[in-house]
């Protein structure tokens, strides 16, 4: 079986190219080829975007005003008006047996050169009536003679550009769909071994492909969709499986001794007690660093649950076994703030720290790595600047990176490379929905720290408008007179550090000389100087600057428990995993906190995630909100932080046929011929991509 099945993927007639198709020369090849479609087999996977159905052609006098309807007609006369402004207007006259109708475009002259009288049209669009005319704007035309006489008229609509136009690609697909009918069997080109599709009930890859594009009925359609989802999901999680066992069985790492005295001394001079989360994933950690297949652990906590004693701990227990550990954060900020941290809690055990950011002069820069190098200092804690090409260790034990999607898993992989085989946790205080992390870090075992320590009472969050600003900032000055701090964030402007910086000035000068006057304030922006921006926060940290106004510089990760207000403008701007992150910057000492969200905004899904944020305390319960709001490739903000595009699967919507999929692939023992073809598909349907999730 699996011989076969390694033939079929690459299939002469699927690899074959698309000039292949009738109708296809060199210049309609180039503008497939924007499309992704380069072969028969991109052609197939090109799946719609979406279905009408067309299954009733109406007579023009039967159509429906406001209704998307299907009808066959003649051209009888073009014209082309120009209106009062100056727009181009091209009207056609089109006419059946029972009356005429009036198929209309603005600027697009060309129509009037694409359709002439006598030519028989397949009509389709949002039908208007005025009066006694019957009008459809910028319709969706075929031409008669392509128009698929197939059993039943469910007809596919794909993603597609201004220069292939759909029916030329439903013709083409159809051609494809007529090759593959006749001259492929459905063993040639199945993807899933028999067993799976027997037990999960799915239709073979040749009934999935025929019928996604054009199904005989309705029932159909879902089923080809369901086999096509589960296939993509299951060869996806046989990938991430495949990856995993790799790394229990092929690699050798470092096999930590169980905790001796450095670690019980870390451990025992802490000022507070390890939550039961806390506790559980320390456990893990140890687990995987004293087992010899290399560590590969997700730690996700909700803000502020305690993260960096975690990684302190695991630090620790690298250098008690002689080796050295990294730390890398996502900002200069950042890298600080875990420096300082880990200084107190590991310094007073004789560990040697040293921090690299950009910001070192030469100097001392090349004095840290010559340290590194002969082994003198036990723990870095850094930025980016510590995977360039000159830093290197004398025994890299353990790699921790902080804000996981923040770095590109090649950033993370070049970190892990200057070790032989380190242990390596990676920690993200953005909680990832569930199926979200079953896609894309599927191969990473996780641990999940839900609890906050003792004492934290939720932070009180409120939604205002504009017209409620003046209290907003007069409760915000009665804290900072009971001796809190406050943060104040400004509207996040995509795209424009430099505008996103001009509104924080602006908002500074208003409030130094309105509600905070004489107040000690300070600004915080990505435009100003590392050395200012850490001058700054050292001063916010020891209380000297009472109002801190800010971009989302301050979002992730910021510990200053004296700050008890969160004043966000323009919260409409932010996504909700951005917004627990910014809430996340108060509540973490034993003061009653406060989060307010301004906007003016009154869209119906903007007030709806504003409203969750009152609602909702727990970042693992917004994630899944979010997803469900946004969608998948909405939640990072941007697309490349290792999300693959997955072809048809969604994963919000999916997520019963993951589940079995997933659960399918990991009691499945996939022979190496079968994972060798698996990996030739993912690497075909991902691309560049498939390095980013794959190449761990
Ligand atoms: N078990 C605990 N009991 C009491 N305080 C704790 C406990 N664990 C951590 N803390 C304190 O809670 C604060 C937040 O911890 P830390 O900065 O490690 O959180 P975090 O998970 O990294 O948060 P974020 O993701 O928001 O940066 C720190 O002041 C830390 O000293």
């Amino acid at each position: 079986m699996t011989n076969k099945i390694k033939v079929i993927l690459i299939h002469k007639l699927l690899s074959s190219k698309i000039q292949f198709l009738k109708g296809v020369g060199p210049a309609n090849a180039v503008k497939l080829s924007k499309l992704g479609i380069l072969t028969i087999g991109q052609l197939l996977e090109h799946y719609p975007r979406r279905y009408e159905d067309r299954s009733k052609l109406k007579s023009i006098t039967e159509l429906t005003d406001g209704q998307y309807e299907s009808f066959r007609a003649v051209v009888i006369h073009v014209n082309e008006l120009k209106s009062r402004r100056g727009f181009k207007i091209i009207k056609i006259a089109v006419q059946d047996q029972a009356g005429v109708a009036q198929l209309t475009w603005f600027n697009q002259s060309y129509m009037k050169n694409k359709y002439k009288p006598g030519m028989e049209l397949i009509i389709s669009g949002k039908i208007q009536r005025h009066a006694n005319i019957i009008e459809v704007t910028k319709p969706d035309i075929e031409p008669a003679s392509e128009f698929y006489a197939g059993s039943g008229r469910i007809i596919p609509v794909y993603p597609t550009t201004e220069d292939v136009p759909q029916w030329r690609l439903r013709s083409l697909i159809l051609q494809a769909i007529n090759l593959l009918k006749n001259s492929v069997t459905p063993e040639e080109i199945e993807s899933l071994p028999t067993s799976i599709i027997d037990k999960h009930n799915l239709l073979t890859r040749k009934q999935a492909l025929v019928n996604i594009h054009f199904a005989v009925d309705m029932e159909t359609l879902v089923k080809a969709r369901r086999r096509l989802v589960f296939e993509e999901l299951f060869l996806l999680q046989c990938g991430l499986a495949y990856l995993k066992q790799r790394n229990k069985y092929n690699s050798k790492g470092i096999k930590h001794a169980p905790d001796g005295v450095l670690v019980a001394k870390v451990e025992n001079h802490l000022s507070f007690k390890l939550t039961n989360d806390q506790n559980k994933t320390l456990r893990e950690i140890k687990a995987d660093m004293e087992d010899v297949t290399p560590m590969q652990r997700l730690v996700q906590g909700d803000v502020g649950s305690g993260k960096t004693v975690i990684a302190a701990i695991a630090l620790a227990k690298t250098v008690e076994n002689g080796y050295q550990g990294a730390m890398m954060a996502p900002t200069e900020i950042l890298a600080e703030q875990h420096y300082h941290t880990l200084a107190q809690l590991l310094a007073p055990h004789s560990i040697k720290l040293a921090i690299l950011t950009g910001k070192l002069s030469r100097r001392t820069r090349d004095e840290v790595l010559r340290h590194f190098k002969d082994g003198a200092i036990d723990v870095v804690v850094g930025t980016h600047a510590l995977i360039q090409d000159d830093v290197e260790f004398a025994h890299l034990g353990l790699v921790v990176t902080d804000e996981q999607h923040r770095f590109g898993v090649r950033q993370r992989a070049r970190l892990e490379s200057k070790g032989n085989q380190p242990d390596v946790l990676i920690m993200t205080a953005t909680p990832i929905p569930r199926t979200m992390a079953l896609t894309v870090y599927g191969d990473l075992d996780v641990s999940i720290i839900r609890e906050l320590p003792p004492g934290r009472q939720p932070v009180a969050t409120y939604s205002r408008s504009n017209t409620r600003r003046n209290k907003v900032y007069l409760f915000a000055a009665e804290q900072i007179k009971a001796g809190r701090q406050v943060y104040v964030v400004c509207p996040l402007v995509e795209e424009s550090d430099k505008i996103e910086a001009q509104s924080a000035v602006k908002i500074y000068e208003e409030l130094s000389a309105t509600f905070f006057k004489n107040i000690p304030c300070a600004l915080l922006h990505g435009k100003m100087k590392p050395q200012e921006k850490e001058a700054i926060m050292t001063a916010f940290s020891c209380g000297d600057i009472k109002a801190l106004i800010a971009t989302t510089v301050i979002e992730v990760g910021v510990n200053v428990p004296n700050a008890t207000v969160m004043i966000i403008e323009g919260a409409d701007r932010f996504g909700l995993a951005q917004l627990h992150q910014l809430r996340g910057r108060v509540g973490r000492g034993k003061y009653k906190s406060y989060c307010i969200l301004l906007s003016d905004n009154t869209n119906e899904e903007t007030l709806e995630r504003l409203k969750i944020m009152t609602e909702v305390n727990d970042g693992f319960v917004l994630a899944d909100r979010d997803l469900l709001l946004r969608g998948p490739g909405q939640f990072f903000g941007t697309n490349q932080h290792g999300l693959p595009d997955l072809k048809i699967a969604n994963i919000v919507t999916d997520t019963d046929i993951l589940l079995e999929a997933r659960s399918a692939a990991q009691h499945t023992v996939c022979t190496p011929e079968y994972l060798d073809t698996v990996w030739q598909t993912l690497q075909n349907w991902f691309g560049e991509k498939f390095s980013m999730i794959f190449c761990r």
